[in-house]
């Protein structure tokens, strides 16, 4: 499969002396504080941004990371927050053993308890970059602040809860809106791709929005679907041994921008997404990637882009990609018992027998 860009970016810029950088990545880092039975069971980095940047990072992609925070972070991070002193750090708790959330979370409650200030156009630099991702989770990302992403970078990934999240004014509970009713409808047509998960794409058309740009439906154990104009992709998912769903989706939006980046087309590419996510579901927290497997990657990557380039009949066969990327073969299943495995644990799902 490969991406139509939108009408926006297929004309040419003007003349530019400056390269462009690569990856600009916008959204809040939060402290994440899992609870469960009524008890604090890990407090964490958090926030989509974070969990990026360790992909991008970890894979070697640079990145410029534009984040906001308070004098109360207390997070070492490579890529330095802005610290607004008169604010409070963004704050989510997320409860893992309230039945249903109001995103549709079987296993997962989140409530935003403090939000620390928007991010504005003037925050982000004036440099050309050749990707974007507007990666809020806490309401930060501003139509105004979108507009400027598409205006510096050449193709846009947007994760949708940036966009449709509200929140409650007593509680602070998660809640979602439409899409058409979010604010940002009118600059959907700039951008190059929109991420969802299952439970977010009902707040949208995902018919109408396939034809202004390509739309990415993660799954969870199942993997993803890709749809991109009137092409429909389903691209399956990697074992993993579920401790903690935080991040994955996150995690999975870093994994194709990677692909991307690297010259691979998007169905390649979001096989790399769901690595990422599969591998981070299976930590707490920040997950750390295995190094070997890490340049395992790299190099099946360079392998089939060689592959894709010698022969176009490559282009939409997954299977031995898929197989190569395995982590399962990696061994890269965490050896710790966690607090959180008795109830989140989710035992291993062989990628034969997805049914997306
Ligand atoms: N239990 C799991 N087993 C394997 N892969 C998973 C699992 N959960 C998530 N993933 C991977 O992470 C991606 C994002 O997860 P998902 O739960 O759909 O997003 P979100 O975290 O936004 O709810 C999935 O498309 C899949 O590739
Ligand atoms: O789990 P996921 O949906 O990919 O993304 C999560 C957000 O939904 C959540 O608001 C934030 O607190 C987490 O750190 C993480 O970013």
């Amino acid at each position: 499969m490969t991406l139509n860009p939108p009408p926006s970016q297929q004309t040419p810029h003007s003349p530019r002396q400056i390269p462009n950088r690569r990856v600009l990545i916008v959204g809040n880092y939060c402290h994440d504080v899992l609870i469960q039975n009524g008890a604090v069971v890990a407090e964490t980095l958090g926030g989509a941004a974070s969990f990026i940047s360790n992909v991008l990072d970890s894979s070697s992609v640079s990145c410029d990371l534009v984040s906001k925070v308070g004098c109360d972070f207390r997070y070492e991070v490579s890529h330095a927050p802005i610290v607004v002193p008169e604010k409070e750090t963004t704050v989510f708790e997320a409860y893992f053993d309230l039945g249903i959330d109001g995103i549709g979370h079987a296993d997962r409650v989140l409530k935003r308890v403090t939000a620390c200030d928007p991010i504005f156009p003037s925050d982000i630099p004036d440099s050309r970059f050749d990707f974007g991702m507007a990666v809020g989770v806490g309401g930060e990302i501003l139509p105004e602040t979108l507009e400027k992403m598409v205006e510096i970078c050449d193709v846009v990934a947007v994760d949708i809860q940036a966009l449709i999240r509200v929140f409650d004014p007593v509680d602070g509970a998660v809640k979602l809106v439409n899409l058409k009713e979010s604010g940002f409808h009118h600059i959907l047509h700039r951008i190059g791709f929109l991420k969802a998960s299952s439970d977010e794409a009902l707040f949208m058309d995902v018919e109408q929005m396939k034809q202004l740009c390509c739309v990415v439906v993660t799954n969870g154990e199942k993997g993803c679907r890709i749809y991109n104009k009137d092409e429909e992709t389903v691209v399956p998912p990697f074992l993993a041994k579920q401790v903690d769903p935080t991040g994955a989706g996150d995690s999975f939006l870093g994994g194709l921008v990677v692909g991307l980046v690297e010259g691979l087309d998007v169905s390649d590419a979001s096989l790399l997404g769901n690595l990422f996510g599969s591998i981070t579901v299976e930590h707490i927290g920040q997950p750390k990637f295995d190094l070997m497997m890490l340049q395992r990657v790299k190099d099946e990557v360079q392998r089939r882009k060689k592959q894709c380039n010698l022969s176009s009949s490559h282009k939409s066969d997954h299977e031995e990609f898929h197989a190569r990327l395995s982590p399962a073969r990696f061994s890269c299943f965490p050896s710790a018992d966690s607090p959180l495995q008795p109830k989140l644990l989710v035992s291993g799902h062989c990628c034969e027998s997805c049914d997306l």
